[in-house]
């Protein structure tokens, strides 16, 4: 398998502060990945230093084998890292086809729309005037029109229904069929190893647990054990 994102003891955080703590990681072309961890445990760090979004302290990031931890976030894109924040940042106040043109990016219109036919629909509304779900939409589908080949997916099923997960997950499986690298931020674990075929457990700004998700699914006790979490089926028991 050809490896196409790597972390070498990679020390990040904010100002100062340091977040990850030594995190090497190794992600090959074509692998779903989940990161699962609790509230503050580093998940979304490590996607923003991924991104060039935090400060380095130390180790290196490469893609596609390239050296890129000292490169901006806009030319990390440029080489094919795409980045769905947690927060959506989408522009309010610019309609869907507005919020989509301003990506700036390759992917036709087109495209997206044939993905999420809702935005097709909504494209003359403005953003603010979206569902939380359209604008989850929307934040994937501004992402992908720069065409990336490593998305980077931080809780995107985060307070939507469920109709509009199982939409949303059908969209990721689709893009990974077509060679795309996903990692997948999720806090609720069954919904991430349902999804990805390896998972990276994480714990204090340090990995603590990398290996095939059926051997999670299979021994729940082990994310019990490194991260505190259970499976939705042993909570509902
Ligand atoms: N901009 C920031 N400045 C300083 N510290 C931050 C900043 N963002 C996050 N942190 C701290 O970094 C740590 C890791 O936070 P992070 O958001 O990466 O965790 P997470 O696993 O993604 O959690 P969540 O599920 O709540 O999003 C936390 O202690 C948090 O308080």
């Amino acid at each position: 398998m050809t490896e196409i994102l790597t972390f070498t003891d990679v020390t990040a955080g904010y100002g100062p502060t340091h977040v990850l703590r030594g995190v090497s990681l190794s992600i090959h072309k074509g692998e779903r990945l989940a990161i699962i961890g609790r509230n503050g445990a580093g998940k979304t760090t490590l996607m923003a230093t991924m991104m060039g979004l935090t400060r380095m302290h130390g180790g290196q990031i490469t893609l596609n084998g390239q050296r890129i931890d000292r490169l901006p976030p806009f030319k990390r894109n440029a080489l094919g890292l795409g980045l769905v924040p947690q927060t959506r940042d989408i522009f309010k106040s610019l309609s869907v086809e507005e919020n989509l043109l301003a990506a700036n990016g390759t992917m036709a219109l087109e495209e997206a729309y044939a993905l999420f036919p809702r935005l097709k629909e909504r494209r003359r509304n403005g953003g603010g005037q979206l569902s939380g779900g359209e604008q989850q939409m929307l934040a994937i589908a501004r992402t992908l029109m720069t065409e990336p080949q490593v998305i980077l997916l931080d809780e995107p099923l985060e307070g939507l229904a469920p109709v509009i997960c199982e939409h949303l997950m059908d969209v990721f499986d689709k893009l990974a069929q077509s060679g795309r690298t996903l990692l997948l931020v999720e806090q609720h674990a069954e919904a991430a190893l349902s999804f990805a075929s390896r998972a990276v457990l994480m714990s204090n700004g340090a990995i603590v647990h990398d290996g095939p998700s059926d051997e999670l699914k299979q021994a729940p006790d082990l994310l019990h054990r490194h991260v505190g979490l259970a499976l939705t089926s042993e909570e509902d028991t």
